[in-house]
């Protein structure tokens, strides 16, 4: 049986103890990591120059803590994310990274565990429900009964003593949820539903306190010591961490200082020329250095990487690197399939739909707002234009004004829809790269969840309240056709938000992006000018305006059987729609509903095409 040798006491207090882990976790080694990028600069994006990340950076980690240290921007969050297998591969210029002699590809984000800087957790629901959704979707339904997933959540909430806060929400902007470091270690636990061997996490302990901070890495030394091998970036820890890490990296401007054992740290560094101060914290001491503020006592023409690359850490680990026998089968990659989901589509949409309902649920805020203002707007619409007679002329006007009203607030009304894909982006982007869920899955739930209470049933309220207020025809198929233009006007201004929503990363962008169709669209819609007497070239452009179809189906609904008077002088409804050259054939009226169909149909199916294509690399 593989064994690997581990210290159990802070290093220099016992440094000969070791314990025996049964089965070691997986050893990643990477080999002449060269990371570059180029950045876009002004207006028209031009390509700026290149600038080197990571320069020809080596290492090995093993079972245990192993931690990567250095200044801010030293590139220790390009290193954890090159070899977990996360960041934009154009980038690599040379190197490659293996897990027990397998090449890894970007697939081993699927079977390794990342936990992100920033907690990516759905606020409205419990961590116990947070966990349950996490083994749901990744725990293999052949293998765990609802019961063993259950057991497993309970299980990890015991492991990271989140037994307190385990029916706690997470918290929103609306709700106070649970501490930093709950968050943080109900983040961890999200990813240990797995059992992963491998564990990545980007700075766990930044923007906790101290104390918090010493029991999330006292915690991942727990876990470490069970057989995994955990990598992790930290900014400068203090001494009671420190003393737990295995293994360190130092990076000084994408360069390697130091990579070998934590506790051998010290003593190379002063073989070095430089002392360090009683009572001064290691972590503390490794950065002065590197930033330049401490002074050495032998004095060299040779930068600190240089030096390293003559030491004997870096002669063991180039030796080490040479002795490996070489890239075998990729075993990361072959298992792709198997590894890509482990659950159904269908089981996945129960689960992501469940969680999108509990969301909305929670979170009403949105679905009220829409259902006031519809319902404010339909008293306004109702009052203003209340019981219209049908004498000229304003039988006509009332009614042409009270339809543009009507249609515009069915378009501007659904603004909302363009934060649905932009305020859970993080999530998604987190959730859907670690293999929790299709895009499709996050895609249909989101879609029909927001739809039906956001959208369909203030929409029918509106109808309802707006159309008898106005004293429109009384027959009941006439208010049908008029409540289902209205919804699929709602819809196609909604589809489109969904669009926009699903391109961009910004509030402010989608805003811009939003308002700019939507006013061409009303001024193409016919009511504004008259679309015969527009220059040719230009006035196709009504055949994109949702306004022009919603605009003409409720005329043609309204207008066609009715009789205007003035005085002893009648006007039909046909004559009016002849007037404005609008086709009030039966198929004519439903010509339009056809037409917003189809702008639903291809936004929709855009939106979709843009959510597969966000960048999921870092
Ligand atoms: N995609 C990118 N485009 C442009 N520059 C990048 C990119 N990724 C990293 N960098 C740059 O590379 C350098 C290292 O970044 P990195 O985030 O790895 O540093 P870090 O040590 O983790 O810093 P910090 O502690 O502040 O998070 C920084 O100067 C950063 O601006």
């Amino acid at each position: 049986m593989d064994v690997c040798q581990m210290k159990m006491f802070p290093p220099g207090e016992s440094d000969d103890t070791v314990v025996h882990v049964k089965v070691p976790g997986p050893t990643l080694t990477f080999q002449n990591i060269h990371y570059c990028v180029r950045e876009n600069r002004g207006l028209f994006r031009k390509r700026g120059p290149k600038k080197d990340i990571l320069r020809n950076v080596s290492g090995i980690m093993r079972t245990g803590l192993n931690a990567i240290m250095g200044a801010t921007g030293s590139g220790k969050t390009s290193l954890l994310d090159v070899i977990a297998g996360r960041k934009d591969p154009r980038g690599l210029r040379s190197g490659q990274v293996l897990v027990d002699n397998m090449v890894v590809t970007s697939e081993l984000r699927l079977t390794s565990a990342y936990v992100v800087q920033d907690d990516v957790l759905m606020g409205t629901l419990t961590v116990r429900e947070n966990l349950l959704f996490s083994g749901n979707l990744r725990l293999p339904r052949q293998q765990y009964s609802t019961a063993d997933k259950k057991e497993k959540v309970e299980g990890i909430i015991r492991e990271l003593g989140l037994e307190d806060c385990a029916n706690t929400k997470i918290g929103t902007e609306f709700i106070r949820g649970v501490s930093g470091g709950e968050r943080k270690r109900c983040s961890i636990g999200m990813e240990l539903i797995t059992s992963p061997s491998l564990l990545f996490l980007d700075e766990p302990t930044t923007g906790l306190d101290s104390n918090t901070a010493n029991s999330i890495i006292s915690l991942l030394h727990r876990l470490s010591r069970g057989g995994r091998t955990i990598i992790f970036s930290i900014h400068q820890p203090r001494y009671s961490i420190f003393r737990l890490f295995d293994h360190l990296t130092l990076l000084h401007k994408g360069e390697m200082v130091y990579a070998g054992p934590s506790s051998k740290a010290i003593g190379y560094f002063q073989s070095l020329g430089y002392t360090c101060e009683a009572f001064n914290n290691p972590a503390d001491f490794f950065l002065d250095i590197t930033n330049g503020e401490t002074s050495c006592s032998m004095p060299t023409e040779k930068s600190l990487a240089e030096l390293y690359k003559e030491s004997q850490f870096c002669n063991a680990v180039a030796e080490e690197l040479k002795s490996t026998t070489g890239p075998l089968v990729p075993s990361f990659e072959t298992n792709r399939k198997a590894s890509s989901y482990v659950t159904s589509f269908f089981y996945q949409l129960k689960v992501v739909g469940w969680r999108t309902a509990l969301n909305i649920i929670r979170n009403p805020q949105t679905s009220y707002a829409q259902l006031g203002m519809n319902i404010v707007f339909a008293l306004l619409i109702g009052l203003i234009y209340y019981q219209m007679p049908k004498t000229l002329p304003e039988a006509l006007q009332n009614r042409i004004g009270a339809f543009f009203f009507l249609i515009i607030n069915m378009v501007f009304g659904n603004l909302s829809a363009v934060e649905l894909f932009i305020n859970e982006r993080a999530i998604f982007v987190h959730e859907n790269s670690g293999g929790y869920y299709r895009t499709s899955v996050y895609f249909l739930s989101k879609v029909f969840v927001d739809l039906l209470p956001n959208r369909i049933v203030p929409v029918f309220v509106f109808a309802c309240i707006a159309y008898y207020m106005m004293g429109l025809k009384p027959a009941f198929t006439a208010f049908l056709c008029f409540a289902l233009t209205l919804s699929m006007v709602s819809l196609a201004g909604v589809s489109l938000a969904f669009l926009v929503s699903a391109s961009v990363s910004s509030f402010s962008i989608a805003n811009v992006l939003i308002a700019l169709p939507f006013i061409l669209m009303m001024v193409f819609g016919g009511f504004l000018v008259n679309l015969n007497s527009m220059l040719n070239w230009l006035s196709w452009l009504k055949w994109a305006s949702i306004f022009k179809y919603g605009l003409d189906a409720v005329t043609i609904n309204e207008m066609k059987g009715q009789v205007f008077y003035s005085g002893n002088a009648t006007l039909t409804g046909e004559m009016y729609l002849r007037s404005q050259g609008i086709d009030y054939s039966v198929w004519g009226f439903w010509q339009n509903q056809v037409a917003l169909l189809g702008i639903i149909l291809v936004c929709i199916t855009l939106a979709y095409i843009q959510l597969r294509r966000i960048n999921r690399w870092k």
